[in-house]
Parts: C-alpha cells; sequence; structure tokens
C-alpha cells in the first residue's frame, strides 16, 4: 500500500474555507463575507495606487534578485518599526529594538513562537483572547508552545467583557505570555480603549506577564496609523518589554507579498546584537530569508515623503469605507424592521463585524442566501457594499427575526 495510506482528509480551513465554498456558490446574489480581504464598493480586490507608483519607482532601479539577509531588507525592517512605535521613538533610536523581516504576519508571529520556544525563560504557555484569530493557536502549538485563553468578549453585549478580563488575567500565573491585539480585534472588531488599555498594562506589569503584540491593522482600523498603535506605544512608555508582529497586508493592500515584521525590544544594543543572531538561526531553518518584493514596496512608500502621504490617505480611505458601511448596515437592519439590538455593528472597528449570529443562523444564511461568512458569525466588512448592503440586511433580518 502507499506510503501515505494513513493520511486523513483534514477539513477546509475555517476562514479560507469559505471562499472555497463561496467560489462553488452559483447564486448571482453571492456575498462572500470570509476573508479579512479589503474590497471596494464594487466588490473588487483594491491595490492602493501608492503601491502601483512605489512599483513603477522600483522598475526603473533595475534591482537584482539577490537574496535579502536572512532578517530581511534592512530598510523595510527600520521603516516597519518606526511605523509602529513613532518616527522619535527612543527604542529605535537607542537601537533597542531587534526587528526581522516575516512572512507577513502569519510568518512574524511563527517567527516570534519559535524565539519564545527556544529562548522565553517564563511559562511557555500565551493566554490568547477569547475568542481570537482561529490561526494563533495551531502557530503557537506548531512552535511547541502551551496555549491558554482570558476572556475578553461579553457575548450579551457584543462589546468587551472588562471585568471578565481582569479577572482572568489577575489569575494567569506569573512569567506567562499573554498577547494581545493591538487594534482591529479579530474575529470580534472590539478593541479596549485608551483608559482600559492603561488598566491592563497596569495589570501586565503587576503580574508580571510578557506581552505579545499582534498589529496586523495599524492605519486600518481607525484610518490614522498613530491612534491604531496606541496600545503598543502606551505599553513601551510604561516600560514594557514587548515583542511585536506586524502585517502589511491590510493596510497596504499586499496580501500575496507577504510582507511582515516581527521585533523583540531589548534592554541594550549588545542585548539586541545577540537576540537578532538566535532569531537569524532560527530563520535560516525556517526559510533562510524573506522574499524581496512586498518588502522593497513597503520601505518605497514609507521612506518616499510624497508616496507616504499617499498611502495615509488610500489607508484612511479603506478605514472610512469600512466605517460608513458599518452604518449603512445597521440603517438597512432597521428598515427591515428588525428589532434587535445592532448597535455594536458601528461600535465594533476594523475589519471585522462580529454579529452575534448563531452557527444555525450562519448555515440558514450561507444556504438560504448565499452569504458566505465563518461559523462564529463574523462578517468581513469589507465584503459589504452599498449595492449588497440591503440584500445583507434583508438576509441577515431574515435568520435572525
Ligand atoms: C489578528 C491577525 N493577525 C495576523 C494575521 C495574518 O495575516 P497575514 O499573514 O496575511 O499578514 C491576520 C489575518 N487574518 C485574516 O485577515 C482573517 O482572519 O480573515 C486572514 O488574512 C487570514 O489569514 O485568516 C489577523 O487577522
Amino acid at each position: 500500500s502507499s506510503w501515505w495510506s494513513q493520511v486523513a482528509m483534514g477539513p477546509p480551513d475555517a476562514i479560507l474555507g469559505v471562499t472555497e465554498a463561496f467560489k462553488r456558490d452559483t447564486n448571482p446574489n453571492k456575498i462572500n463575507l470570509g476573508v479579512g480581504a479589503y474590497r471596494d464598493d464594487n466588490g473588487k480586490p483594491y491595490v492602493l495606487p501608492s503601491v502601483r507608483k512605489a512599483e513603477e519607482k522600483l522598475r526603473a532601479k533595475n534591482l537584482d534578485k539577490e537574496y535579502a539577509p536572512i532578517s530581511g531588507i534592512a530598510e523595510f525592517c527600520k521603516a516597519a518599526i518606526e511605523l509602529a512605535l513613532g518616527a522619535n521613538s527612543e527604542i529605535v533610536s537607542n537601537g533597542l529594538n531587534a526587528t526581522v523581516q516575516g512572512i507577513s504576519g502569519t510568518g512574524s508571529l511563527r517567527v516570534g513562537a519559535a524565539f519564545f520556544s527556544n529562548f522565553y525563560p517564563g511559562i511557555k504557555t500565551v493566554y490568547l483572547p477569547k475568542p481570537t484569530w482561529g490561526n494563533h493557536t495551531p502557530i503557537f502549538k506548531h512552535a511547541g508552545m502551551d496555549v491558554q485563553s482570558y476572556t475578553f468578549y461579553d457575548p450579551k453585549t457584543c462589546g468587551l467583557d472588562f471585568k471578565g478580563a481582569l479577572d482572568d488575567i489577575n489569575k494567569i500565573p506569573e512569567r506567562s505570555i499573554i498577547l494581545l491585539h493591538a487594534c482591529a480585534h479579530n474575529p470580534t472588531g472590539v478593541d479596549p480603549n485608551l483608559d482600559q488599555w492603561a488598566e491592563l498594562s497596569s495589570l501586565i506589569k503587576q503580574r508580571n506577564l510578557f506581552p505579545f503584540f499582534d498589529m496586523a491593522y495599524q492605519g486600518f482600523a481607525s484610518g490614522d496609523i498613530d491612534r491604531d498603535a496606541q496600545a503598543v506605544r502606551l505599553f513601551i512608555k510604561e516600560g514594557h518589554k514587548i515583542v511585536l508582529a506586524q502585517s502589511f497586508a491590510k493596510n497596504m493592500g499586499l496580501y500575496g507579498e507577504r510582507a511582515g515584521a516581527f521585533t523583540v525590544t531589548t534592554e541594550s544594543q549588545e542585548e539586541t546584537a545577540r537576540v537578532m543572531s538566535q532569531l537569524k538561526i532560527l530563520i535560516r531553518a525556517l526559510y533562510s530569508n524573506p522574499p524581496i518584493n512586498g518588502a522593497r514596496i513597503v520601505a518605497e512608500i514609507l521612506t518616499d515623503p510624497a508616496l507616504r502621504a499617499d498611502w495615509l490617505k488610500e489607508v484612511k480611505g479603506m478605514a472610512d469605507r469600512i466605517i460608513s458601511v458599518r452604518t449603512k448596515l445597521r440603517d438597512n437592519l432597521k428598515k427591515e424592521g428588525s428589532t434587535k439590538n445592532w448597535q455594536h455593528i458601528t461600535d465594533q472597528i476594523g475589519m471585522f463585524c462580529y454579529t452575534g449570529m448563531t452557527p444555525d443562523q450562519v448555515e440558514k444564511i450561507t444556504k438560504e442566501h448565499s452569504v458566505f461568512l465563518t461559523k462564529d458569525g463574523r462578517i468581513s466588512m469589507a465584503g459589504v457594499t452599498s449595492k449588497n448592503v440591503e440584500y445583507l440586511a434583508h438576509a441577515m433580518h431574515t435568520v435572525t427575526k
């Protein structure tokens, strides 16, 4: 018999599998609200004009195709961490950051997980918000970390269960790791406000926990890159050592280019050098060195003042469209005669809306209305347009009334 006869058929990915099912559906009104990828108001993928301009500039440079350094393109790494921490960050100016290029957000999280698995002196358990992005658990488990969870979301209000979060965090064993979504929490769209972040910062310090930030949506959540980075910058200001995974998939629309970064903040330049050396050894064995194209585009945009200004407008434009379609969806649900409280649709922020639809309602809305979304009732607001919002509101009202 075959060597592989014992290989079982695995389930489709909970998120990316939705798109596969959507593609198979023949209903002309079908709507894909699965994967967190931005679409314009015509439902089409959006390549940012600043990205096209950066590509033209790069084309003219006729760059070679040599390997990037194991740690990635240095200009990209510097621009990425400066975007996160701010242009006048003391961490960056004092060289207290070990920043490597990662294969988008997922690869940056994975390199980070490998680093903790090999070097973290505390408890190698990562506490994830409940719920969290479906891929967080496998990423950390593949690296040999344990995962646990802490209360984050309140299904009664479709909002933050702040007291529940504090109570749970207060019980996390000291020197454990806590994963925090910097902005635009996936899948709930629920973010702590600045005061709540301040309370989380002091409790996490008091409990001696290590903050692992995942920032996959900087600029895409509120439309303001500084506002979306406020939690990360607050923790730095409060003296936490952090690690940070960044993605440019959404805020620059570079999904398939796989541009991301992983940063460890350090005590000294000497420690930065030691940490960098070990990150490079891990990366060398994982994929040797990262893809050059996406990182070059990001570096071009972030370091060219004109392109950077264009990009800031474009990312705000994406965020604004999402915010406006949230209001449209809520208004149309009211027009449909829904008596449910849909306040959370406009209270939540970022790519996703955690609708509160049950798995049965999700199954119904997909089967009977060809609206595709993940089983947890999460919808990617980017898939909602002024053309399909009425159809969606009708379908949501029909299955939830
Ligand atoms: C919180 C979070 N962190 C990291 C990533 C990694 O993204 P990338 O590797 O492409 O940079 C995502 C993407 N999550 C999705 O938008 C989503 O939840 O639909 C989707 O891209 C995915 O891969 O699942 C995310 O939502």
